[in-house]
């Protein structure tokens, strides 16, 4: 039972729930009323994308996609290219997963970010509210971050399955970065140089059902220190929200459809035109939910500064100031998902 003791002193939330499935320790419940998940949300869907169309060149889509980076911060894509066993072999897989029992799933503890374990172990504050999630989390390029260690070796498959899901996101994501490289005024493949090297981390969200779901999050409200991130979720719960017009716009799942939400890099980047918008996932009553998602972003070492061309008449001064990617998101991680850390004035 060594590896129970390797974890830390935060619980394992499924664990709690099997053990006890009608209480929730104070930790985690909330007390910021404007973090409520009661909230009423704001209606109207986000933007949905035809990216074969896209990458077609057709000019309404492409139009459509640019909109939806500097309105919305969120759409889902449609016609990605990417099979619905591939889709479906990494959720069912990563249920069986989930279903272990929990000194098998702690034999992957976490360290330096990856591993299996709750949401906290992997950040560095302890006073915040606790999300109602487990978390694995893993590396997947380049292949020198890549620690098999960390890779669950139960179910047998998990392994191959990961590798050939993340292969046709990390396909996606390049794809939606030439397009917006070019949204960007630039050639083809210059956002794609600028991260020096893709790199990608892919992290599974695992939501117990929680019995007090008015008062406690699954993840609470941040905007993600990617550039792109691209997010699988279950098609039967409507969980995640997006800060939109002072309220919470929940994303309801289309099937096979996946989320794209534009990063804070994007954002630097873009000196501000695509938004990288803050959002958090509820909790559900009754059923479990499971997220991935593929957090794609430059290397630590990329200075981030917005591009010269995307300052203009409208937007006349760079509105980020030059951070080095690595201490942006160290500040980020010790802020962590407390309020967005954008928007710093530069001089
Ligand atoms: O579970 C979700 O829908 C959101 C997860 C998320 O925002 C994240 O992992 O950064
Ligand atoms: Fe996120």
């Amino acid at each position: 039972m060594g590896s129970e003791e390797m974890t830390t002193s935060v619980e394992n939330v499924q664990e709690m729930v099997r053990k006890n499935p009608s209480s929730v320790p104070e930790r985690f419940l909330i007390i910021n009323n404007d973090d409520n998940p009661n909230i009423s949300p704001v209606s109207s869907d986000v933007p949905v994308i035809d990216l074969s169309s896209v990458c077609d060149g057709n000019e309404d889509e492409i139009k459509k996609l640019d909109c939806a980076c500097a309105d919305w911060g969120f759409f889902q894509i449609i016609n990605h290219g990417i099979a619905e066993e591939v889709l479906h072999g990494m959720k069912n897989t990563a249920a069986e997963f989930f279903k272990l029992p929990l000194e098998e799933k702690n034999k992957y503890p976490p360290k330096d970010i990856q591993g299996y374990g709750q949401a906290q172990s992997f950040l560095t504050s302890k006073e915040q509210k606790l999300d109602w999630e487990d978390v694995l989390m893993l590396f997947i390029y380049p292949l020198s971050y890549r620690k098999l260690d960390y890779w669950p070796t139960s179910p047998p498959e998990l392994k191959d399955v990961i590798q050939t899901y993340s292969a046709e996101v990390h396909k996606v994501g390049e794809r939606l970065l030439r397009v917006l490289s070019v949204m960007m005024g630039m050639d083809k493949d210059t956002l794609l140089e600028m991260h020096k090297e893709v790199m990608h981390a892919l992290r599974v969200n695992y939501y117990p059902p929680c019995p007090m779901p008015e008062r406690v999050l699954g993840v609470s409200a941040h905007s993600d220190s990617t550039s792109l991130t691209i997010l699988m979720q279950d098609d039967d719960i409507t969980a995640l929200q997006i800060r939109r017009d002072d309220g919470w716009l929940p994303i309801k799942p289309i099937p096979n459809a996946l989320v794209v939400n534009i990063g804070d890099v994007i954002e630097i980047w873009s000196n501000g035109k695509y938004r990288s918008i803050e959002h958090r996932a509820i909790t559900n009553k009754y059923k479990a939910r499971t997220s991935f998602a593929s957090f794609l972003t430059p290397t630590p070492d990329v200075e981030l500064e917005p591009l010269d061309q995307m300052v203009n008449p409208l937007n006349p001064q760079k509105l980020y100031k030059k951070i080095k990617y690595y201490d942006y998101v160290s500040g980020s991680l010790e802020k962590k998902l407390e309020t967005k850390p954008l928007r710093k004035d530069a001089n």
